[in-house]
């Protein structure tokens, strides 16, 4: 397999009139990895995602690609394989053709082009419906014509813009699942905007948490998950409850009382700890309790509780569906996990901007 090349975002802004949509982004994606740009709607991932893709111009900054510099270049020309939203496939052509469609463009002989064409469609199972319409084809279906036309093309870098959100939650995990087994088998170095943190953790080597046309921090699903170092990131990525509690050296005291030890003691600029729902136990007690059940929703493998307590609503999530679901109105102690984790208040371009 032909190796890869990183792709090197530096200093990128981009600004629509006064609006400062992008401040400054430097982002490295090393070769063959799977970044996911997660954030809020609106805090300009796929304006981001636009300007790698050279849909958008930058307003300043550069990227390159390995030691190539590309901001300049025409979006044909960077070799990159786009997966939006919509499928944008040309309706009155069949699905072979619509794959063909940027080999025929950049003038490969119609031998090698019929067999990429056949290799692409095989790959995302499709090759069964080279002579179809889109129109002939579900939503499903369609994204992965419109998938096999931006591998076909055997792209540098592979450019995705919420691909999974026009479709129903089953084919969603299926093509979810069959998409990353695919930029896996390419190693083809990818980067994928969605707002979904379930999504993002699915499929990410590695993910870039976006806020305001920042980044606010990165890192693996699992390192993002445990161990956030902000508050912001904690609570897209896992509806975590946010504790404000009282330090003391190494540990801390929660507004209940309870003395917990901290994963992160010399943390500073925090905002509160982290307790994650699914790691809040909860106790039904009659006397002595922390909280009140506010909310419960029973959703198979796992019932979620809102807990009000301290003052505000704190979520637990029970696995299992086998014990009783305690009731609205009922007192409970709250059990957290024996080591807890320091966040962060400020993202780190509010701290070099103080
Ligand atoms: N062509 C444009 N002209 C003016 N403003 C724009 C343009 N495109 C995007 N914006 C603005 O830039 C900001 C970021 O938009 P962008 O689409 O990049 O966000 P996003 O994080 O991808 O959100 P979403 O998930 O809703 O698409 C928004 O405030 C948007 O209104």
């Amino acid at each position: 397999m032909k190796m890869k090349p990183s792709l090197s975002i530096r200093q990128l802004t981009k600004q629509f009139d006064s609006n400062l949509v992008l401040k400054g982004i430097d982002l490295e994606v090393a070769a063959g990895r799977f970044v996911v740009l997660l954030g809020p709607s609106g805090c300009g991932k796929s304006t981001l995602l636009r300007t790698i893709a050279g849909i958008s111009d930058p307003s300043s900054g550069g990227i390159w690609l390995k030691d190539r510099r590309i901001d300049a270049m025409p979006p044909e020309q960077r070799n990159f394989g786009l997966v939006f939203q919509t499928y944008a496939l040309f309706p009155h052509m069949s699905v072979e053709k619509n794959v063909a469609f940027g080999l025929e463009m950049r003038r490969v002989n119609k031998r090698d082009i019929a067999h990429r064409v056949a290799a692409a469609l095989e790959l995302v199972g499709l090759a069964d419906y080279a002579k179809r319409l889109p129109k002939q084809l579900s939503g499903g279906q369609q994204q992965r014509v419109a998938l096999a036309r931006a591998i076909v093309i055997e792209p540098d870098v592979l450019l995705f813009d919420e691909p999974l959100s026009n479709l129903d939650a089953k084919l969603r995990d299926t093509l979810r699942d069959d998409l990353r087994a695919l930029q896996q088998k390419l190693g083809v170095t990818s980067i994928y905007v969605t707002h979904d943190q379930s999504e993002a953790m699915a499929l990410g080597d590695e993910i870039v948490v976006m806020k305001n046309g920042e980044i606010v921090e990165r890192g693996t699903p699992i390192d993002l998950y445990r161990r956030p170092a902000y508050r912001f990131t904690a609570e897209f990525l896992g509806m975590t409850n946010v504790i404000e509690a009282k330090l003391r050296d190494r540990a801390c005291q929660l507004p209940w009382g309870d003395v917990r030890e901290l994963e992160n003691p010399s943390e500073r600029d925090v905002e509160g700890v982290a307790i994650r729902p699914e790691d809040l136990a909860i106790e039904a007690v009659e006397t002595d309790h922390h909280g009140v059940v506010e909310q419960a929703m029973f959703m198979g493998a796992a019932t979620h509780y809102w807990i009000r307590a301290a003052g505000k609503t704190l979520r637990a999530i029970t696995s299992g569906g086998r014990t009783a679901i305690l009731p609205v109105g009922q007192k409970v102690r709250l059990v957290p996990p024996p080591m807890l984790h320091l966040l962060r208040a400020h993202h780190p371009l509010q701290e070099v901007a103080a």
